[in-house]
């Protein structure tokens, strides 16, 4: 996963990035420092602030207190166009307008780096040919985008942010409509890639199991950061997203089990579980239904 080419000042990473919109705290002071091909998880609750955090380190939004650079110069900085070329952005809900075919959205990741009115060079046609094999649309290249399943218009989503190139790739939820080998088959074509990746997902088995580091947000702010086996206790879980889990550490990854509500790992017990009584026969004792 790691292709550790460049120096630390290189890069994309934000630098206690607050913003507040309309006297609400949406990021609080959060820093993200990915290293050189590595793959970051973005983790947090519906609402703390992953797309907001990525829509920073990708210039679409400015922060209202500290820095996003990319190579050590802010990105406001950068330009928009230089940006581009280097930061490929997936988001949650990709919306495209007219009759384009599969082709033409991918090609659309080559724009930064063309002349304008110039047409495709060699280079930009390999690069789509490339990226439309690595997401599995070579055969869907010439069909309309409207007539795409959720799942083929993500991964054309995907093959458009490839075509791109990018050094930096953010994406958004990627997951999201893809059925569980496209899922696997997605984060391991990003994870392989010789990008730097920033990922927000809600699945936390799948950030254990591709993810370098996970940062995890609540309320706007960053409450955890570290590899998947420092960051994804129970204790940690259960404060974040409210809901009991047993981890088992894994010899790659820990994995993470969800427990129904009132229910508890063996061994422990809390407000949730009552103590088993002690007069009930063997075998008898009752879990309280969920
Ligand atoms: N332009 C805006 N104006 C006001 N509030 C906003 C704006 N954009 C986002 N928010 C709020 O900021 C908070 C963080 O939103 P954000 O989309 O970053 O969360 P998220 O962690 O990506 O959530 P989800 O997992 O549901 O996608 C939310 O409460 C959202 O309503």
């Amino acid at each position: 996963m790691n292709h550790p080419v460049r120096t630390s000042e290189e890069g994309l990473r934000a630098d206690r990035v607050s913003l507040g919109i309309g006297g609400r705290i949406l990021l609080d002071g959060v820093t993200l420092v990915p290293r050189p091909g590595e793959t970051i998880g973005l983790l947090g609750p519906n609402g703390s602030g992953k797309s907001t955090l990525l829509r920073l380190l990708a210039g679409v939004l400015g922060p209202s207190a500290g820095v996003v650079t990319l190579d050590g110069s802010p990105l406001n900085r950068v330009g928009r166009r230089a940006v581009a070329r280097r930061v490929a952005t997936v988001q949650q809900h990709a919306h495209t307008q007219t009759e384009l075919t599969v082709r033409d959205v991918v090609a659309l990741g080559r724009i930064p780096h063309r002349r304008s009115w110039s047409p495709m060079t060699p280079d930009d046609l390999a690069a789509v040919t490339r990226a439309l094999e690595r997401t599995g649309l070579t055969d869907r290249a010439d069909q309309s985008w409207h007539t795409l399943s959720g799942g083929e218009r993500q991964r054309a989503q995907i093959a458009r942010a490839l075509a791109q190139e990018p050094g930096e790739l953010l994406l958004d939820e990627p997951t999201n409509h893809l059925d569980i080998q496209y899922q696997l088959d997605l984060l391991e074509l990003v994870t392989g890639l010789p990008v730097t990746a920033v990922i927000a997902l809600h699945d936390l088995n799948l950030a254990a199991m591709y993810c370098d580091r996970l940062v995890v947000l609540k309320d706007g702010g960053a409450v955890a950061e570290g590899t998947p086996s420092q960051v994804l206790t129970p204790a940690l879980i259960e404060d974040v997203y409210g809901v009991p889990v047993e981890v088992t550490p894994g010899s790659d990854h820990p994995v993470v089990r969800f427990l129904r509500r009132g229910s508890a790992p063996p061994g422990r017990t809390g407000p949730d579980r009552p103590p088993r009584a002690p007069d009930l026969p063997a075998g008898a004792a009752q879990e309280r239904p969920g």
